[in-house]
Parts: C-alpha cells; sequence; structure tokens
C-alpha cells in the first residue's frame, strides 16, 4: 500500500502502528488497533476529539478517547459476559485498505474481515471497512458486509469521545422531544425537554435519527454532530464515581470530554443478509461561535 504524502505509519518499538495525517486541512492520528480514530485537528481549530492521559496502547486493548468502534455488539455481549464489552474489533489490528489525499481532505480505508480470530468471539462471516475522511471535517463510516451464506444480527457504535472545556457548561441540541432510556438497563423511556445539561453520570440512550449539537461556551465553539444508519443516540459521561473505576482514565478527567456516539442498540438491532452490508456514518463539523 503506497500511502499518499500526507500520511505516514509510525510504529514504535512495542509495534503499535499507528498512521500520522499532516495535511493543510487537518492533521490527526488513527490506531490500526481497533481502526481508531484517535486525533483530529481541523486546521485553526482546537483539538475535537478527547485522548485520556491513561489510555493504553497496545495491540488487542481498547483505546479510551477518540472513536471506538465497537462491533458487532454495542455494550455487554448479550449472551455471554466473558466477552469483551463493546464487540471485539476495537481490539484487532485491522489493515490499511486504502488512502488518498486531495486538495481539502485525506481518505483513508481500514478493513478486517472474519478469521480464526474473529471466529473466537463470534462465529459469522464477515467483512468490515472504516471508511475515514479527515478534512475540514470528520465523516467515519463503518461498512459491515455479510460474506456469509445465513443472515446475521449485529448492534455497534462509533463511541465518539468530544474534548469540551467543562462538560458541566455545555448544552445539547437536537434531541428535544424523543425518548431515551437511561442506564441502557431499565426498560422504561422517558421523554427529552428541551436541551440536555450534565450534571451527573449520564448513560442515555435516546431513540434518534437527528443531528446532534454540542454548544461550548467556553470554548466559544459548536460541534455538529450528523450521522445515518443509526436510530439510536448515546450520550455518555461518566462523571465522579465511574470515572474513578476507569483505570485507563484520569480521575478528575471527566469533566474534559462528553461521548455523543451514533448507534446501532437498543431497539436499534439490524439484521444483514448474505450479500448485503450495513453502512453506520458518523461527520462532526465545528462551527466557531
Ligand atoms: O469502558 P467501555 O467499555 O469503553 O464503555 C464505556 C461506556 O460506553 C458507553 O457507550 C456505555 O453506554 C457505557 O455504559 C459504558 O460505560
Amino acid at each position: 500500500m503506497t500511502l499518499p504524502p500526507s500520511v505516514t505509519l509510525a510504529e514504535d518499538p512495542a509495534g503499535y502502528p499507528i498512521l500520522i495525517i499532516e495535511h493543510a486541512s487537518a492533521t490527526g492520528r488513527i490506531a490500526l488497533n481497533g481502526a481508531h480514530v484517535t486525533d483530529w485537528i481541523p486546521e485553526g481549530h482546537d483539538p475535537v476529539l478527547y485522548m485520556s492521559a491513561e489510555a493504553v496502547m497496545e495491540v488487542g486493548k481498547p483505546i479510551r478517547g477518540g472513536i471506538p468502534v465497537c462491533w458487532p455488539w454495542f455494550g455487554p455481549h448479550p449472551a455471554d459476559s466473558s466477552k469483551p464489552a463493546h464487540g471485539f474489533v476495537r481490539q484487532m489490528l485491522w489493515e490499511v485498505d486504502a488512502a488518498r489525499e486531495t486538495e481539502t481532505a485525506v481518505e483513508i480505508v481500514l478493513k478486517l474481515s472474519d478469521s480464526a480470530a474473529t471466529k473466537a468471539f463470534w462465529p459469522q462471516a464477515f467483512s468490515t471497512r472504516l471508511h475515514v475522511h479527515m478534512g475540514a471535517t470528520l465523516q467515519v463510516t463503518l461498512q459491515a458486509a455479510n460474506t456469509g451464506t445465513t443472515a446475521w444480527s449485529m448492534t455497534g457504535a462509533l463511541h465518539t469521545y468530544l474534548n469540551v472545556e467543562d462538560v458541566r457548561k455545555v448544552s445539547i441540541h437536537g434531541l428535544h422531544g424523543t425518548q431515551y432510556v437511561e442506564g441502557r438497563l431499565s426498560p422504561d423511556k422517558r421523554p427529552q425537554h428541551g436541551t440536555i445539561a450534565i450534571d451527573q453520570e449520564v448513560d442515555r440512550m435516546y431513540v434518534s435519527d437527528a443531528t446532534v449539537i454540542v454548544h461550548d461556551p467556553l470554548w466559544k465553539r459548536e460541534l455538529v454532530i450528523e450521522k445515518a444508519g443509526s436510530l439510536a443516540t448515546v450520550v455518555w459521561n461518566p462523571w465522579i464515581e465511574k470515572s474513578k473505576r476507569l483505570a485507563d482514565l484520569p480521575d478528575e478527567a471527566y469533566p474534559e470530554f462528553l461521548c455523543i456516539e451514533a448507534a446501532n442498540a437498543g431497539e436499534d438491532v439490524v439484521t444483514v443478509q448474505p450479500g448485503q452490508e450495513h453502512l453506520l456514518m458518523q461527520r462532526i463539523e465545528v462551527r466557531k461561535l
């Protein structure tokens, strides 16, 4: 694979490959472990994605921050608690399938197909590609194809960690009039009235395909988060006690980020027939205020 001039593959001595993007429109990084976009800094803006200072960068381990790709299940495995939370592809080494640059962006495609290693977690035949368009906007699309002979079902998410100046000061727009489930374990749906403020642990799954805007008055910017192929939007901040339980997150870091996740989760379980595919897309744009 020949990479364009704005993309280099760096590998540290421990063998952790990372694509480094240095383009006129943006800089960023993508770890091949998990096809994980860890950084995106559009030209003229502050970093948009949050990365934990204690993130573990080891092949086979999920990364705290950036955009974890959760697939083929969201949250705990529905039947087997010994299997990893949020699926297994976020802890597998993907390969670079395509990379090119234009005047306005870099386009990178990463690929992971079924193998003996994936079958240890999930028996199905599949081919997943993560398409990353990185420029003034960041667009990430998970393409999940069924390459087998029987239908399978999937859930998943693009579990995006957004950098905010102080989560206690942001307001989240776009989910007014929708319904959500708090904590994912209670089946009771609650209505959302108005904007969302974060003043405690929040782990909500909204039934919505709407665009979400994160208004950050201290950084004087708005993050506009569009999506497609997703009927669930997860809003997550671990707040104080859960942050202490997460070993790869500094205890005091919870005000610095907010997760807005484009998900197939809850009632949004997707069945993919043989030869068919599902596309899950999220696009982020930054607006200065
Ligand atoms: O620690 P993990 O596996 O990356 O998950 C982080 C969080 O991910 C969110 O999507 C879930 O709704 C939370 O319940 C979970 O705690």
